[in-house]
């Protein structure tokens, strides 16, 4: 069995990811953040750079309520601690009730039971998008036992099937599995690839969280188009941070570099720097 082959580099992609930025900026959404403990500086940092907004909503009786006003919310199952573990399943319920798109990154999910059980039921909730690693998404899409704590084992293409699976118009939105090369799969879309990015991102914490809270911006403006947000903010993300790896001594001078990139980042570096390519979701044996 054998995967189709890409076809070349989609400049249509890169066109669409530079609209979307633009969109972002223009909107500044408002993403409420329930995410684990170890992120929540550089997740509002990262939203903030890029010009959208931060709100570490995390607490029962307020999450639900400002779930139904955010522009997005981002659910990430890090520390899953028993407040923000119920502020979750009340924003996640609230986000699919009123229609305010949401993003799901289930960390570490697998073999660790209170999470696996938690990240289970909110994928019951239909995320917008499921944004994580392989090796996650395979936990929690095929109950494989997951990664090497909240890193992966896997690469993206051994969740490939998962994912494809999952985009039945039922399960999520879209797919967002990081890796070296990043696969993102909605109906619609086919498989798309993103090869930009920098191993950097893994030096630093929070390269993958921080990611779930740009998608989540990036759903925001384009709500009917979850796999289009999951894309674009893919690109953003990593273009930014491959510019900024260009400049860094390593992770202690790259964080604030990627910060500066996300800032600065124009259209036209988006369009030059993408590495965008598509497939067919169907495989050929
Ligand atoms: N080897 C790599 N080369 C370039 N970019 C990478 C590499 N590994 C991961 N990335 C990027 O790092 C970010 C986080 O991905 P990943 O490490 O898979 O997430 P997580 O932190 O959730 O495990 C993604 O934007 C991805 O593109
Ligand atoms: C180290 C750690 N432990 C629990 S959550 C977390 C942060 C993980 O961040 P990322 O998945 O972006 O590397
Ligand atoms: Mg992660």
């Amino acid at each position: 069995m054998h995967t189709a082959a890409p076809v070349p580099p989609s400049p249509d992609w890169a066109d669409r990811t530079a609209a979307l930025l633009e969109g972002v900026r223009a909107r500044g959404p408002l993403v409420q953040c329930i995410t684990n403990t170890v992120v929540q500086n550089v997740t509002a940092n990262v939203l903030l750079a890029l010009g959208a907004f931060a709100a570490m909503v995390d607490v029962t009786t307020e999450a639900g309520a400002f779930a139904r006003v955010a522009d997005a919310l981002l659910v990430n199952t890090g520390t899953p601690h028993p407040e923000p573990r119920a502020a979750s399943l009340e924003a996640a319920h609230a986000a699919h009730d009123a229609g305010t798109p949401w993003v799901l990154d289930p960390v570490a999910v697998g073999s660790l039971p209170v999470r696996t059980a938690l990240a289970r039921d909110l994928l019951a909730l239909r995320p917008t998008v499921l944004r994580g690693n392989a090796s996650e998404v395979l936990a929690l899409l095929g109950g494989s036992a997951g990664g090497r704590g909240v890193d992966s084992t896997a690469g993206p293409d051994d969740a490939r099937a998962a994912a494809v699976a999952a985009t039945d118009g039922r399960t999520v939105g879209a797919l967002a599995v990081s890796g070296p090369v990043d696969l993102l799969v909605a109906p619609g879309t086919g498989v798309v690839r993103v090869a930009n990015g920098t191993p950097l991102l893994t030096r630093i914490t929070g390269g993958g969280c921080a990611l779930g809270a740009v998608v989540a911006a990036f759903t925001a403006v384009a709500p009917e188009d979850p796999g289009a947000a999951a894309v674009a903010a893919t690109a953003v993300h990593t273009i930014a941070a491959e510019l900024a790896a260009r400049d860094a001594g390593g992770p202690g001078t790259f964080q604030p570099l990627f910060l500066d990139r996300l800032a600065t980042l124009t259209p036209e570096d988006v369009v030059r720097e993408a590495r965008i390519t598509t497939e067919p979701t169907a495989v050929s044996a």
